[in-house]
């Protein structure tokens, strides 16, 4: 039930007719979204569910509710993140391409983010940040769980992000905290928060927030800006105040922009015709339960100085910069890295490759380097980034634990494996059908009983990788994390 205060509130700004026929839509049933991850599978057609194409989302599907996708082993194997249907929109308006340098600054629980992840290259990078810590941690797990090797997760207020990185991205993606009045379908407690006083709020975050995007932006950079609510206050009138605020950004028009409603100009006090570019999902429109989205360019006003880079930072140093991020690794913690590789690779020798650590992933990045947070070691996508007094959650790939004499590997290298480093057969897995008992077995925590070569062994589900396990050559022993196993 919509409170009254809502409902008066929306009149105000629909006409009748539009009022009545979004207000149907609360009684209608919500929607269902997957969206795949091309890095691990390439075709909706794989997956044993009914799926139906989201037009403006080349990898999202609708799905029927009685599928229950989340609870198929393919999703704790990362090829797919349950997601909104419009919120699928809001990363395909960034434009990222392969080498895009891109912050999610208000990123979690990882939605967006993992979207932003399946564009990028070798040579790409995202950074997504959540202010909140537990919320940050379930974002770096979700990230994990997509085997995303070139995020890097922060704990951060925006403003103290924007003193390590001014004008450093070419993408910022602010889907902002509001008053969620898209959400009221989905999760009705949001109908319980809703006040104006709360929609007054957000309004004020949303500013400071844009506010310390706007810095950490490269001219030419493109901004966007969404929120899952429906009012102008948060959403065309805040687009009005930044470009009055800001008169070196300009809207653009959105590359989904046939697929949904224009941006209502009616709404704002100066009505700058630009605003019509910025893009609305309203749910009696499409299958979806709305959002608002706008995209937006900062101007090079410098457009004829010598020309930028597009690289995450300035290479100057390189050489220096990088031997230093390597020397926090004592050579008897990278022995015990290189001692577990050898014995995981099943014939091939992957330490000849791991300079470059290519037998992980294709998409690691050459400059990417081992670094150690204590006895735990990741895998830093770009060893350049100013991290100097951040709260850093992940730095990048965590590839496992230096023990007192061995290396146990973590999860987040289990996860970040490709397929075709399995297909080549160069590292030591066994394969669990996704109907097998094996699986259900596994995902709880238990050990399976399955000849296998002896040792570290990662385990696959149909071929993708899903965790890691220790063979004796006929029992293996479970290290699938416990905080993600099931319960069935
Ligand atoms: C709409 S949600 C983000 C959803 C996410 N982009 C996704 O697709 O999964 C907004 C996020 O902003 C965070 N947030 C709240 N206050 C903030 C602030 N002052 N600065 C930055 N982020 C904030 C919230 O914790 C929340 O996780």
């Amino acid at each position: 039930m919509l409170p009254k205060e809502y409902l008066s509130f929306m009149q105000q700004f629909l006409l009748p007719a539009e009022f009545e026929e979004f207000i149907r839509t609360f009684a209608e049933n919500r929607t269902y979204g997957l969206r795949l991850n091309p890095q691990k599978i390439a075709s909706g057609q794989a997956l044993p569910f009914s799926l139906e194409p989201i037009p403006w989302c080349t990898a999202g599907y609708y799905y029927q509710e009685s599928e229950h996708p989340g609870r198929h082993p393919y999703h704790d194997a990362g090829l797919y993140y349950i997601q909104e249907p419009s919120a699928m929109a809001v990363a395909e308006s960034l434009g990222v391409t392969g080498s895009s340098v891109v912050l999610d600054l208000c990123a979690a629980p990882g939605g967006k983010s993992t979207q932003i992840a399946s564009f990028l290259g070798k040579h790409g990078l995202l950074v997504a940040n959540e202010i909140h810590p537990a919320r940050a941690r379930i974002l770096s797990e979700n990230l994990e769980r997509w085997g995303a090797v070139q995020a890097v997760v922060l704990n951060e207020t925006p403003q103290k992000l924007a003193r390590n990185f001014s004008e450093f991205f070419t993408h910022i993606l602010v889907d902002a905290p509001c008053s969620g009045e898209g959400m009221f379908r989905k999760d009705p407690e949001a109908i319980e928060h809703w006040s104006l006083s709360n929609v007054n709020m957000c309004t004020e975050r949303q500013k400071e927030i844009l506010a310390a995007a706007v810095q950490m932006l490269r001219p030419d950079g493109v901004l966007v800006y969404s929120t899952c609510t429906f009012n102008p206050y948060e959403n065309e009138q805040m687009i009005e105040w930044l470009l009055t605020t800001y008169p070196d950004f300009e809207v653009e028009i959105l590359p989904i922009a046939t697929w949904i409603s224009g941006g209502r100009t009616e709404w704002t006090e100066h009505k700058f015709p630009s605003i019509e570019k910025c893009g609305r999902l309203w749910p009696q429109k499409l299958k979806g339960e709305g959002h608002f989205v706008a995209r937006l360019r900062k101007l090079d006003t410098q457009a004829d100085k010598p020309m930028r880079t597009n690289t995450p930072i300035s290479r100057q140093n390189k050489k220096a910069r990088k031997q230093e991020a390597k020397l926090s690794l004592a050579a008897s913690q990278k022995k015990l890295w290189e001692t577990f590789v050898e014995t995981f690779a099943k014939e091939a020798n992957l330490l000849e490759e791991s300079a470059s650590f290519h037998w992980i992933h294709p998409c690691v990045n050459e400059d990417a380097c081992l670094v150690n947070y204590g006895e735990h070691l990741y895998l830093q996508h770009d060893p350049f980034l100013p991290l100097a007094g951040l709260k850093v959650v992940r730095p990048g790939v965590y590839l496992g634990q230096m023990k007192a004499n061995r290396f146990e590997p973590g999860h987040g290298l289990a996860m970040a494996i490709h397929n075709q480093v399995i297909q080549r057969q160069q590292i030591k897995h066994v394969n669990l059908s996704s109907e097998s008992s094996e699986i259900i077995s596994y995902l709880k925590g238990e050990s399976v009983t399955l000849a296998s070569d002896k040792g570290w062994t990662l385990v696959t589900v149909d071929g993708h990788s899903i965790g890691f396990g220790k063979s004796d050559g006929r029992i293996i022993k479970n290290h699938y994390p416990k905080s993600l196993r099931r319960q069935w």
